[in-house]
């Protein structure tokens, strides 16, 4: 595939398996504790150890800290961070220090100035995932929300990024086209149900990017 695409949230063999095989670039694991797709580390240590050397393991973490991530790295040895909390510049600098692992920052668009806001982190983050902001309650990521695709049209970035936000099989291909995206990430897109990955789904999304990339 000329582009990538990351499903998060995985939790079983079948579903990592079914990404795998229908062409993911990389798999998300979600270590933290409020969230339906909250995964112990060593469980996803397990679907670590399945996956071919081309495929990258992420480890989704919400204003964790050191200890904590060194702990989830101590048995899920995963190739990328996803700092998906309200981690500042400086905290993303010391995450790729600390642990030597490329960091890719989320950053919540619901207007021009967070679009702003994410480009300071450039300088310091390896990859931007540019996702819906989260609501004032419920979980800071993972919501099924799309933002206005048109806010980032012709954004410029020093760095690769990542569209997210409630995309879906039916949606990914127009997002794609209007954000002018290399790389998707989804989440509920592809559950059944809160924290239920459905491999039809996957697989839905999966041809539906390529072909899109593809144009
Ligand atoms: O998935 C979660 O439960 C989650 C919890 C806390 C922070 C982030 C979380 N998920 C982020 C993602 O899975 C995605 O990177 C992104 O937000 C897109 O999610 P979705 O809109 O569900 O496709």
């Amino acid at each position: 595939m000329s582009g990538f695409v990351k499903i998060c949230g995985l939790s079983t063999a079948e579903t990592v398996d079914a990404s795998v095989a229908r062409g993911a670039s990389h798999v998300g694991f979600v270590f933290y504790p409020r969230s339906p797709r909250n995964i112990a580390p060593a469980a996803a240590g397990n679907l670590i150890a399945r996956l071919p050397d081309h495929v990258v393991p992420v480890a989704l973490t919400v204003d964790a800290d050191d200890a904590t991530i060194a702990a989830i790295l101590a048995e899920a040895p995963v190739k990328m961070l996803q700092a998906h909390g309200s981690e500042s510049p400086e905290r993303v600098a010391d995450l790729r220090r600390r642990f030597g692992l490329p960091v890719m920052k989320a950053i919540g668009i619901a207007d021009p100035a967070d679009v702003a806001r994410a480009h300071d982190y450039e300088a310091v983050a390896d990859l931007l995932l540019l996702d819906a902001k989260a609501p004032k309650k419920g979980l800071p990521g993972g919501n099924g929300l799309a933002f206005d695709w048109g806010l980032i049209a012709n954004e410029g970035w020093s760095r690769p990024w990542f569209l997210a936000g409630g995309l879906t099989p039916d949606t990914v291909a127009e997002a794609i086209r209007i954000a002018g995206a290399r790389a998707v990430d989804v989440s509920s897109g592809v559950e059944s149900a809160p924290g239920v990955k459905d491999i039809g789904l996957i697989a839905a999304f999966l041809a539906a990017a390529r072909s899109q990339f593809e144009e």
